[in-house]
């Protein structure tokens, strides 16, 4: 067992710890500094062992609750969950359990615990392996699940939770006249790698030929069709995946972000790719001025992208959706205001909840006279009709896909506005 092993594993434990106990996101705990104690391979290590616990929480409690009698302490819980994920996902056990036994052992609180998980991981490593694959598909927690049925029906969310529990593979958006690493490439232009291992190491990164971008993130830029020289805004920029497809196309971007921090992503991924825009940290309410068009990602619940943050389902339980749902009309409101007659904008979120999408557009198109859906805007390559929803908008979800890996929960809506 090596150290550096052992370190990956305590810190997926206080990531676990953090999630399931504080309610807090994983991409909150990596900005606190959780992990900058590791190297760069371990702190990936910690990062995907959390993630695989979390997608397999559900399969892993019901292992381990046939060999406990009281429930434990919850960092002693997280350490037999994790425990539990990586044997049944094939992990040697000796490795495994001395790890687990090392880790409780020298707890202060919970040392004497050390027994308990040295035989409950034994226990499950002899069964956990054959049980694990004929365990039902993990279900998303019921304040998500219930509104998930009414808006989808209980045989698509089965599919959601399908792809939540598979994860995503690694796409990217190449830039044009640059080449991406060999891999397939998806109906909708994206291109898809399986088990690429870390991003910077993969050959084109330094060269900035590509960025990483879910196939259903790159479509709203697709569909908004930048034409060289066009001034766009786009409202809500950072991390930048977006603002690098309009840049690329030519366009003359503005890229607008609340947050500092965030925004510095955005420059970096400009300089690495060689390409240019405006950057500001302002916030989207306040924007002022007229655009060709303007791209309108708004902040959301972020739960078409749980294949990649299986943590949000744990963390959030729907409490803050109100206040985005307000700030997502807000923000239409004021975008439409800075859209020369004649411009387009297209609306979008990363959400499966059709309050985030479909209804703010049924709600803005009854609202301003000067608004119209443009569907045929929607078709372009690799939509499939079916996709395309009553008011005129593009509804993706993780279910869609099946064979091919899956894609991001997503709504997006190119908005007219008349002359
Ligand atoms: C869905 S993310 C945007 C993703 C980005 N478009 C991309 O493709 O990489 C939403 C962003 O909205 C930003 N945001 C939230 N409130 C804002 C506001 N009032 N004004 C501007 N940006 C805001 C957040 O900081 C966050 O970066």
């Amino acid at each position: 067992m090596s150290d550096s092993a052992t370190a990956a594993r305590r810190s997926a434990i206080y990531l676990l710890d953090q999630v399931l106990g504080e309610g807090r996101l994983l991409s909150e705990c990596l900005a606190a500094g959780a992990l900058d104690r590791l190297g760069p391979e371990d702190r990936a290590r910690a990062q995907r062992l959390a993630l695989e616990t979390l997608r397999g929480l559900e399969r892993a409690d019901r292992l381990l609750d046939n060999h406990l009698n009281r429930t434990p302490a919850l960092t002693v819980r997280n350490a037999l969950r994790l425990g539990a994920v990586e044997l049944c996902n094939g992990e040697a056990a000796h490795g495994v359990v001395n790890s687990m036994v090392e880790i409780v052992g020298r707890s202060r609180k919970h040392g004497r615990l050390k027994g308990l998980v040295n035989a409950v991981l034994r226990k499950v490593a002899a069964e956990g392996p054959e049980a694990w694959p004929k365990m039902r598909v993990p279900r998303l927690p019921e304040w998500l699940r219930g509104p998930l049925v009414t808006a989808w029906g209980s045989e698509a969310v089965a599919g959601m939770e399908q792809a939540h529990f598979a994860g995503a593979p690694l796409d990217l958006s190449v830039k044009p006249g640059s080449e991406g690493p060999a891999s397939d490439t998806l109906p909708t232009g994206s291109i898809r790698l399986r088990g690429a291992g870390q991003v910077s190491a993969l050959p084109g990164f330094d060269a900035g030929d590509w960025w990483v971008q879910d196939a259903a993130a790159a479509l709203p830029v697709r569909i908004l069709a930048p034409k060289s020289g066009e001034a766009v805004l786009d409202l809500c920029a950072a991390p930048g995946g977006k603002t690098l497809q309009l840049a690329a196309a030519g366009a003359k971007v503005t890229a607008l972000d609340i947050s500092e921090s965030r925004i510095e992503r955005v420059s970096e991924n400009l300089t690495r790719t060689k390409l240019t825009a405006q950057v500001i940290v302002g916030d989207a309410l306040e924007q002022e001025g007229q655009y060709d068009a303007v791209l309108l990602d708004a902040p959301c619940s972020a739960t078409g992208t749980i294949r990649r943050h299986a943590d949000l389902p744990f963390a959030k339980d729907g409490s803050d959706f109100g206040a985005l749902i307000e700030l997502q009309a807000r923000m239409l409101a004021h975008a439409w205001t800075l859209l020369k007659p004649g411009g387009r904008l297209i609306y979008c979120t990363c959400s499966l909840l059709p309050d985030e999408g479909e209804v703010q557009i049924e709600e803005a198109l009854e609202q301003y006279p000067d608004m119209s859906v443009d569907r045929s805007a929607l078709r372009v390559p690799g939509v499939e009709d079916s996709w395309i929803t009553e008011e005129g908008g593009l509804r993706l979800r993780p279910d869609y896909w099946p064979d091919l890996g899956g894609m991001d929960g997503f709504y997006i809506a190119c908005l007219n506005k008349s002359t």
